[in-house]
């Protein structure tokens, strides 16, 4: 680890100013102030934290606690009111939605401008142009002003241009979860490999196991101030007793806006307050882990997952979805309807998914959890990979699956002709 920090608070906190009503403005002349005495609204304290390169750093609480307002700060797009910020290296931020689009602008015109906010010259942007079309999907929307888009578009133009610059640091509020299923799919990916090769992470999700997925640490906030820092395995699930006690009704949705914008197949039905995945072990052989080593026809996979359902979506569906290193997939298993249901008032489901003698040759397999909706034309959620295993294999089979079937002997030709 670099023993330079990247991005570092040192006691920084943020007061917005107070709203400047008619009303107060009025009142604070009545009352010969020049400036509204009434205060602002201090929504962060006093933050002091680091992150190094190549570090992941998760952000969860409440509505209000003031996530987006440390987002905010990191990105640059706001200045702290006390203490500071200091950040280097090139930061693509993926904050509010539409934030850095000029809606008049075409989408190629804002792939430009986007760009050039992040410090690509024209030719660096010219040079990526085709693979950011090609992520974003958008090829054919792309000379349309970006005022047209709907809010998923938008965040596949966005999520596609940001990650595509090289970032030293990505900040995301949010935003991994929107888009169809394929495009979402692609942006975990995407962020996995900016991972891999040094990019620090900042986000910022009320999806608890996207911040379990992909960082190593997470800062929970509580009224602008810090609750708890600490490892993601130890932060996550007192974060979630928490929320558990207060027995949390979810925000309800406007469910005719989410269903419009399902039909349009704008935006899966990722919406965390419907149904997300809380938690997820694999285990080979009674060993959990997220690189297990077995033997082909021998060991057992067992897949546990724990969700969340809501009224709106009681019933979901799990899959467990079995892929060669290179994502192609080899098997496939849906769980039946009414396996999941709610165990409890906080709509707490858990299922189990077994797969003994594992019919797969030797090799090395990546297996895949989703969630989906009940009729499964949606997925909210899914992490894949989320395990590899390992297998080994005595005999000569080839291909990735055992092929069922037996051979016998025959004492005569039972070939027919004709
Ligand atoms: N521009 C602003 N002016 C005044 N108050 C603001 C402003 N932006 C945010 N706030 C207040 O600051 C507090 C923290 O807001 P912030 O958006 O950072 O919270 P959050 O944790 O991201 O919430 P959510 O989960 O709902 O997105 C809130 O009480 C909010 O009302």
């Amino acid at each position: 680890m670099s023993s330079n920090p990247i991005l570092r608070f040192a006691e920084a906190g943020k007061t917005y100013p107070p709203q400047r009503t008619p009303l107060r403005q009025l009142w604070s002349h009545l009352r010969g102030h020049g400036r509204d005495s009434l205060g602002g609204y201090t929504a962060l304290q006093n933050l002091s934290f680091e992150v190094y390169p190549g570090q992941s750093l998760g952000i969860v609480g409440l509505n209000g606690a003031g996530k987006s307002t440390l987002l905010q700060l990191a990105a640059g797009t706001l200045t702290p009111s006390h203490g500071q910020v200091h950040s280097h290296g090139r930061i693509a931020a993926l904050l509010e939605l539409g934030s850095g689009f000029n809606p008049e602008a075409t989408g190629r015109e804002n792939i430009y401008l986007y760009a050039a906010t992040m410090g690509l010259s024209r030719e660096q942007v010219e040079q990526r142009l085709d693979s950011i079309i090609e992520f974003s999907g958008l090829r054919n929307a792309l000379d349309m002003p970006v005022k047209t888009y709907s809010s998923g578009m938008q965040v596949r133009l966005a999520f596609s241009v940001a990650t595509s610059v090289d970032p030293d640091i990505l900040i995301v509020d949010e935003a991994l979860s929107v888009g169809d299923g394929v495009f979402a799919k692609r942006s975990f990916d995407r962020v996995m490999q900016l991972r891999e090769k040094g990019t620090a992470l900042l986000l910022c999700s009320h999806a608890l196991f996207h911040v379990d997925l992909f960082c190593e640490r997470t800062l929970w906030l509580d009224q602008g101030s810090i609750c708890a820092f600490g490892p993601t395995t130890e932060v996550v699930p007192r974060y979630q007793e928490f929320l558990d006690s207060l027995n949390q009704e979810p925000a309800p949705a406007n469910q005719s806006e989410v269903q419009a914008e399902v039909a349009q197949g704008l935006l899966s039905a990722a919406r965390p307050e419907l149904v997300r995945l809380v938690r997820a072990e694999v285990s080979l052989d009674g060993t959990v882990g997220k690189e297990l080593h077995g033997h082909s026809r021998q060991s057992h996979l067992t897949v546990d997952i724990h969700l969340q359902v809501s009224e709106q979506e009681p019933h979901p569906c799990a899959a467990i979805v079995i892929s060669s290193e290179s994502g192609k997939i080899i098997g496939s298993s849906f769980c039946e309807t009414g396996v999941i249901k709610a165990h409890d008032e906080q709509g707490h489901a858990y299922a189990r998914f077994d797969l003994p003698n594992i019919p797969l040759n030797k090799g090395r397999y990546r297996v895949g959890v989703y969630l989906l909706c009940k009729d499964m034309r949606y997925v909210y959620e899914w992490v894949d990979p989320f395990a590899y295993i390992e297998l080994k294999a005595a005999g000569s089979a080839q291909g990735p699956w055992l092929m069922p079937g037996e051979w016998s002997r025959q004492d005569k030709d039972v070939a027919v002709a004709g």
